[in-house]
C-alpha cells in the first residue's frame, strides 16, 4: 500500500493537498481508505483534470459561441426513414438484421452507469417498476425483448442464437445491478451471456480547481459521462470478448426508454445494407426545447449537439416545410461495428473533449460538517457516448417513429413529462394499439365498450388497460393468433401462460 509520504508528495504535485486535511482525526481504517482511493489518482492527470474543469467553468456556460453558423441538418442522403419507406424496403432491412442476429453476430450494451438524479431513486433506474399491471421493471423488459428478438430470428433461420448483453455499470450501479440480476435469475438468459462491466469514476472539482471531499475519508467522485464507455471497453478487455463470440455489430443503449428496441432488426439491418460503421435513431423533435440532443452536422461533420448546448433560437429555427430546422432528436440508441469501436479505443478516445455539467455535490466544509449545497458548487467532467461519431467514414441516422420508440423515464412523478405515469402509458397505448389492430376488443373496467377513437390520444391512459409480454410479441408480431375476434376485461394481461390458453380449442 501508498505511503502517507508519498501520496501526499503526489497531490502535491497534482496542487491538491487539501485532500489530507483531516488526517489527523482520522481512525487507521479511514485512513487507509483514504490512502488507497487517492493512490489511484495519477497526479499529472490529476492536476489536468482540475485545471481543465476550472478553465471550462471559467467560460460561459450554456449554448456554445458561434455555433449556429457552423450547424447545418443531416443530408437527407444519410437519413433513412422507417415509417415513410414502402414495406418491401422496410422488410429488406428487418430480414438483414434478423440474419445478422441469427449468425450470432448482433449484441446489445447498455449505458447503465448514471446516477438517476432528476430520477431521485437511490437504485439503478433500470430497477424501477413505473406501474405496470405485470409490475416488471425496466431491466425485465429489456431482457424478455432480448429474449425474444432471439427467438424471432432462431425461427426464422432455423438456428440457435445468442444476442449478448453487454451492461456498462458504475461503481454506483455495479453491485445493485449485479444482485438485482441474480435475484431475478438473470430473467432466464444464460448468465454468461450477460456481461457487466465498470466504468471509471472522476473526481468532483470546485470552481476554483478543488478536488471535493464528501468525507474526511472520501473523494467526491462521479462516473466520467457515457462517453466513459470507451475507456470501460478497453478497460475490460470487452471488445475481445466480443471478438470471442463472434459479434460485429453493437447496439447500445441507454436505460430509460421504456419503448426501447433491443437489437431491432430494422435498425440493424438498415444501416448494415447501408454499409454504416455508426449510426443513430433518432425521432422527430416534439418541441423547441424538448432536452434531447440533436443529430446534425457541425462544419459538415455529423455530430450530436446536446441539448444544454444549443441556443433556444437555435432551437427554434424553422425549416421550409415549417418543422423545426433541427428536428433529428437524439434518443441514445447508436450502432457500432465492432471495427469502429476497435478503432475509437485505440485511436480516437484521447480525442474526446470533456462536458462540463455543473452539480450540486454534497461535500464537507473546512470545520468537517457535512453539507448538502442548494446550489451547485461542483464541476463534474463527462464525456459523450455520441462524440465518436466525427470519426465515423459512414455514419447514418435512422428515423423512427416516437409513439413505437421512445418514452424516456427522466422524472420524478408529478413532472408533466418524460414521468413513471408518461413511460407506463406511452407503452400501455402501444399495447392498446397493437391489439386493436390484431383484432381484440376491449370491456373498459365498468364493463362498458369504450368509445370507438379515430386515434388514441397522444397522452393520457388508453381506453382499457392491455399489457402484452415481450415474451410473446416484440414489436406487435404474431398477435392474430390470440387475438382475433375476441372481446377481453379490461385490464388484461398477455403472458406467455395467457398466450397458451388462448390457443386451446374453445368450449362452445
Ligand atoms: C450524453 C447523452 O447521451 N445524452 C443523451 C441522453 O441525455 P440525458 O441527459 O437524458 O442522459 P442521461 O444522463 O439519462 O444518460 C443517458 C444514459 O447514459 C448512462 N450514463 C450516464 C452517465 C454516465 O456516466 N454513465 C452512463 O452509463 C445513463 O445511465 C443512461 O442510460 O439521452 C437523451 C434521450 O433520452 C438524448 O437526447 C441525449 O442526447
Amino acid at each position: 500500500m501508498a505511503s502517507e509520504q508519498d501520496v501526499r508528495a503526489r497531490l502535491q504535485r497534482a496542487g491538491q493537498e487539501h485532500l489530507l486535511r483531516f488526517w489527523a482525526e482520522l481512525a487507521p481504517e479511514s485512513r487507509a481508505a483514504l490512502l488507497a482511493e487517492l493512490a489511484l489518482l495519477e497526479p499529472e492527470a490529476l492536476r489536468e483534470h482540475c485545471r481543465r474543469a476550472a478553465e471550462a467553468c471559467a467560460r460561459p456556460h450554456g449554448p456554445l459561441p458561434g455555433l449556429a453558423e457552423r450547424l447545418r441538418p443531416l443530408p437527407a442522403e444519410r437519413v433513412g426513414r422507417a415509417s415513410r419507406s414502402d414495406p418491401e424496403t422496410r422488410r429488406r432491412w428487418e430480414e438483414e438484421g434478423f440474419r445478422q442476429i441469427a449468425l450470432n453476430k448482433v449484441a446489445v450494451l447498455l449505458l447503465a452507469g448514471g446516477q438517476g438524479t432528476r430520477l431521485g431513486v437511490t437504485y439503478p433506474k433500470g430497477m424501477y417498476r413505473v406501474g405496470l399491471p405485470s409490475g416488471k421493471t425496466l431491466y425485465q423488459l429489456q431482457a424478455e425483448r432480448i429474449r425474444r428478438v432471439e427467438q424471432l430470428a432462431g425461427e426464422r433461420h432455423g438456428t440457435c442464437c445468442t444476442v449478448p448483453w453487454y451492461v456498462m455499470t458504475s461503481e454506483f450501479t455495479l453491485g445493485p445491478t449485479a444482485e438485482f440480476f441474480r435475484e431475478h435469475d438473470f430473467f432466464h438468459l444464460d448468465p454468461a451471456n450477460v456481461v457487466m462491466f465498470e466504468q471509471r469514476l472522476l473526481p468532483a472539482v470546485t470552481f476554483d480547481g478543488k478536488v471535493i471531499l464528501e468525507r474526511k475519508d472520501k473523494v467526491a467522485m462521479a462516473p466520467d459521462g457515457n462517453g466513459g464507455l470507451y475507456c470501460a471497453l478497453e478497460d475490460h478487455k470487452i471488445l475481445e470478448d466480443m471478438e470471442r463470440r463472434g459479434v460485429e455489430f453493437v447496439h447500445v443503449y441507454c436505460v430509460d426508454n421504456i419503448l426501447v428496441r433491443l437489437a431491432d432488426p430494422v435498425f440493424i439491418g438498415f444501416c448494415v445494407l447501408q454499409g454504416a460503421d455508426c449510426g443513430a435513431k433518432v425521432v422527430e423533435k416534439a418541441y423547441p426545447e424538448e432536452p434531447v440532443g440533436v443529430v446534425c452536422q457541425v462544419d459538415g461533420v455529423p455530430q450530436v449537439v446536446e441539448y444544454s448546448e444549443i441556443s433556444p433560437d437555435t432551437a427554434q429555427l424553422r425549416a421550409s416545410d415549417g418543422g423545426l430546422l433541427y428536428n433529428a432528436g437524439n434518443i441514445c440508441n447508436h450502432f457500432f461495428t465492432r471495427g469502429f469501436l476497435k478503432a475509437v479505443t485505440r485511436e480516437f478516445e484521447p480525442l474526446l473533449k470533456p462536458h462540463v455539467a455543473v452539480k450540486k455535490v454534497p461535500y464537507v466544509d473546512e470545520e468537517g460538517n457535512l453539507i448538502k449545497p442548494l446550489k451547485p458548487n461542483g464541476i463534474k467532467m463527462e464525456k459523450f457516448v455520441f462524440d465518436v461519431f466525427r470519426f465515423a467514414k459512414n455514419f447514418v441516422a435512422f428515423e423512427v417513429l416516437r409513439e413505437e420508440e421512445f418514452s424516456p423515464l427522466k422524472n420524478a412523478e408529478p413532472a408533466d413529462r418524460d414521468s413513471p405515469r408518461t413511460s407506463r402509458q406511452a407503452l400501455l397505448a402501444q399495447h392498446y394499439r397493437w391489439a386493436l389492430q390484431a383484432g381484440a376488443r376491449f370491456l373498459d373496467a365498468h364493463g362498458a365498450w369504450p368509445p370507438e377513437l379515430p386515434g388514441l390520444p397522444p397522452n393520457g391512459d388508453p381506453p382499457a388497460i392491455c399489457e402484452i409480454s415481450p415474451l410473446v410479441s416484440y414489436s406487435g408480431e404474431g398477435l392474430e393468433v390470440y387475438l382475433q375476434g375476441r372481446e377481453f376485461q379490461s385490464p388484461f394481461i398477455l403472458d406467455e401462460d395467457q398466450a397458451r390458453e388462448l390457443l386451446q380449442p374453445q368450449e362452445s
